[in-house]
């Protein structure tokens, strides 16, 4: 084994110069400089299923929403969970050593640090988005994999969710925790079968349109649409913007991200007012939605919006299935929420919000700390997770009325329609869906909940980013010295006024995010607040 793996690791030498870190979503960078990462990521993973006596381990080639000649691969853990911050370490750690003898002196050591045994079985998925690098990537994946001698399973093109899915899946195969059968054709019967008992029959008004950002999730949406009941019966979805053919098109003008950044619809959209519409990004585990308004002005109903109508569905059928007094339901924000949002959930739907840093990961945590922790980034990143207990007691509950037998039985068919193991863009629509459906609301509706506080997100360049410290889940700045209280002055001169910066953990940048009771106001204090960072960053 040990030659083999200085093989593979020669095979794919390593760019000189060039520092990869294992960020808040795996690797990410130029495609052309990651074939070294993949193949020492193939090796992590032989070791991380060994360290888990041969679980299934994910390995996910995909790098999102950015532009079509990136890539990146993250690791996903054996129920589908983001891949635990230490072995994040090891990553990092072994993408940057040097050459084969070093990277196979490296694997020895974490074996001994972890007792791996290294001729336990290792057992690991692999997927890939559409990008155009990915299939050599995948074969740069598969050399280390072979090297450290791991059991594969290749499911070719899969979307991030369905990947993570996959990993739960065969984990749980067969134990009471079993969560689906590991198939693409499973996961399109276990979502669609939901979708259809959830909607007791109901139908959400006028139909969805979906731009699948040029990315994998348009074939896989394509698919899904097959195992949906019959748009006569239930929902007429229109695929959009689903051209793999030409990987370059990938996230350019649409998807979730373009949508979000430049608050507007794709320029190729055609829909009119009052048609809803969502947008997937690349790797389909971010959904935002947005419709033209009677004005014909663009609305968006990003991430607060599904944690906050979901949270607030979820609550009633809790409550009308009678099992307020045992089941509490919060809702997990980051620093990006809108603060209208926040207080909307704390105020009128008058449940728990906690804020974690940036990061799905993050959020994850927090949320399995809750009998059901409704969890979504303002980006569209998110999912609802229910606890171990929170599932038996909705298991067994015997409802006392019809009224609550519908609850309940709503209740378990949202079980399976949210994936539980990760964000999933695919799942999150079709929830949304069922939402409207049974609360009989157009778009418009559901974004006069409450009104967003207007906000503007800036990036700002600096030297060195690492110098931007934070507490108070990313709220605060800690250093550089003296910063915080200079922001501090800003805010208090708006209405309404938030704002904060933190170093991005995906781009080499520091991020201004400031709200205030005013588009001007907003604009002005992100303004204001992006200059003291560049100052403090070139000081
Ligand atoms: C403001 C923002 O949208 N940040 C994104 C972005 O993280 P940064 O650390 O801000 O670069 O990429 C993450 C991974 O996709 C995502 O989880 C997060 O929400
Ligand atoms: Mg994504």
């Amino acid at each position: 084994m040990s030659k083999a793996i200085v093989d593979a690791v020669q095979k794919h030498p390593a760019p000189e110069g060039l520092k990869y870190i294992y960020g808040t979503a795996g690797f990410r960078t130029k495609a052309d400089v990651l074939d070294s990462v993949l193949t020492r990521v193939g090796l992590v993973a032989a070791l991380r299923s060994r360290s888990l006596k041969g679980k299934w381990i994910g390995v996910m080639i995909t790098a999102s929403h950015n532009p079509p000649e990136d890539n990146g691969v993250k690791l996903v853990e054996p129920l589908g969970n983001m891949l635990q911050e230490e072995w994040e370490v090891l990553s990092t750690d072994m993408a940057n050593k040097a050459n084969g003898d070093e990277v196979l002196q490296y694997y020895n050591e974490i074996a001994s640090k972890y007792k791996i045994d290294l001729d336990a079985p290792a057992r690991v998925v692999v997927a890939r988005d559409t990008r155009a690098s990915g299939a050599r990537l995948l074969g740069c994946v598969q050399d280390g994999l072979k090297a450290a001698g791991a059991e594969v399973k290749d499911y070719g093109f899969l979307t991030t969710p369905q990947l993570h899915y996959m990993v739960r899946c065969l984990n749980t195969e067969g134990t009471k925790d079993a969560y689906g059968t590991p198939s693409e054709k499973g996961y399109y019967e276990k979502f669609g079968a939901a979708f259809k008992t959830a909607l007791k029959g109901k139908r959400p008004q006028g139909s969805l349109t979906i731009d699948c950002a040029n990315g994998v999730g348009g074939p896989k949406l394509v698919e899904l649409i097959k195992y949906l009941p019959p748009k006569e019966e239930a929902l007429e979805i229109h695929v959009v913007n689903d051209n793999v053919i030409k990987p370059e098109s990938l996230n350019v003008d649409c998807g979730a991200d373009f949508v979000k950044t430049n608050q507007r619809a794709p320029p190729s959209s055609k829909t009119g007012p009052g048609d809803r519409c969502c947008s997937l990004d690349g790797d389909a585990d971010r959904v935002v939605f947005y419709f033209k308004d009677q004005a014909n002005v663009f609305r968006l109903l990003d991430g607060d919006r599904i944690a906050t109508l979901v949270a607030s569905f979820l609550g009633d059928q809790v409550r009308l299935a009678g099992l307020a007094d045992s089941i509490k339901i919060g809702v997990v924000q980051t620093a990006y929420a809108n603060g209208a949002a926040t207080q909307y959930v704390e105020q009128h739907l008058k449940l728990k919000v906690d804020c974690t840093p940036t990061g799905v990961k993050h959020l994850h945590h927090a949320a399995e700390k809750l009998d059901i922790g409704v969890y979504f980034e303002a980006n569209g990143h998110g999912t609802v997770i229910f606890s171990a207990d929170t599932l038996d007691t909705i298991a067994k509950y015997e409802p006392k009325n019809p009224g609550q037998a519908e609850a309940l039985s709503v209740l378990r068919a949202c079980i399976d329609l949210i994936n539980q193991s990760v964000g999933d863009a695919l799942s999150d629509a079709l929830l949304v869906e069922v939402v409207l459906a049974h609360k009989s609301w157009t778009t418009q509706e559901w974004l006069s909940t409450y009104t967003d506080l207007p906000n503007r997100l800036l990036k700002v360049l600096v030297s060195d980013r690492t110098i931007f410290k934070t507490t108070d889940a990313e709220r605060r700045l800690t250093s550089p010295e003296g910063l915080q209280k200079q922001i501090d002055v800003e805010v208090s001169k708006v209405r309404q006024g938030r704002s904060f910066a933190r170093a991005s953990g995906t781009e080499d940048a520091v991020r201004v995010y400031a709200e205030a009771a005013t588009k001007a106001e907003a604009e002005d204090l992100a303004r204001k607040v992006a200059e003291l960072v560049k100052q403090a960053g070139s000081s």
